[in-house]
């Protein structure tokens, strides 16, 4: 199956400086890909590029996200990467709500956005709510009348109605409570073998990640440092940065 997401020569730069180097990465439907690596190594600024998030820093090399080559892109191209093609899953979903209006509304206006509307959207919408497990009276709710397990099922929801084929999770768990954290774990796995989605799970969580991951890619300084199989990078580490990093976690690696 032709891979989702294509990485080729990614480089970042912010004036002289080299932020990231990524040489090679595919990401196909249903597979997840972890990046890890400790705070500053890049991740972020990896998922940043696949959605032409990287004003300001210069970026070269082949960036294909569900079909759209990123790299140059113009702006009406990078509207269809955002949201159709990929959602990005934050920490703190609530942050990026309008607190001022319904999800509902939201979540209608951003359907509408991507061209979605009237009986379409709301048939989208009882379809999406029922795949993440939530009472469509939450619709009702402004964004802090709501818990944070239920917001970041909102914004997977979200990108559900949309139907976006790549997932793009930067540390979607790490302000959800451990059981809280693992019902938004599974939802991302049923959508990956339901849905065909292709998801890019930024985290430190290396717990968290070897329970999701099928590869993983560490990140030091913005270069690769390991990739492949989560089971041999997080079960047996060629790196003494990766065994740092796997000691650090006390479930795990010892
Ligand atoms: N717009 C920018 N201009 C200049 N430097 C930047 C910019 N964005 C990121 N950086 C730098 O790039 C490096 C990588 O940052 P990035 O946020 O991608 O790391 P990260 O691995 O996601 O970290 P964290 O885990 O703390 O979120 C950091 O040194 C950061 O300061």
């Amino acid at each position: 199956m032709s891979p989702l997401i294509t990485i080729e020569d990614l480089r970042v730069r912010a004036g002289d400086r080299l932020l990231v180097a990524l040489d090679a990465l595919e990401v196909g439907p249903g597979e997840c890909v972890a990046l890890v690596g400790e705070s500053g190594s890049g991740k972020t600024t990896v998922l940043n590029a696949m959605l032409g998030l990287t004003g300001g820093l210069r970026v070269s090399g082949r960036v294909v996200v569900g079909g759209v080559d990123v790299v140059g892109a113009d702006e009406r191209a990078l509207g269809r990467v955002r949201g159709s093609a990929a959602a990005l899953i934050s920490q703190s979903p609530q942050d990026s709500l309008n607190p001022t209006m319904r999800l509902g509304t939201l979540l209608r206006r951003v359907l509408a956005r991507h061209g979605v509307r009237g009986a379409e959207a709301r048939e989208r919408t009882a379809d999406a709510l029922r795949s993440v497990l939530l009472d469509p009276g939450l619709l009702r709710r402004y964004p802090h009348q709501v818990s944070g397990g239920q917001a970041q099922r909102f914004a997977i929801a979200t990108a559900v109605a949309l139907r976006a084929g790549v997932l793009l999770a930067d540390e979607p768990t790490s302000a959800l409570d451990v059981t809280v954290q693992a019902s938004v774990l599974d939802l991302l796995a049923r959508l990956r073998r339901e849905q065909g989605v292709a998801l890019v799970f930024v985290s430190h969580d290396l717990a968290v990640v070897s329970g999701i991951a099928d590869r993983v890619v560490v990140l030091r300084d913005g270069r690769v440092v390991e990739a492949g199989p989560a089971a041999g990078v997080l079960g047996a580490p060629a790196s003494a940065y990766t065994r740092e990093l796997l000691d650090a976690v006390p479930t795990i690696g010892k």
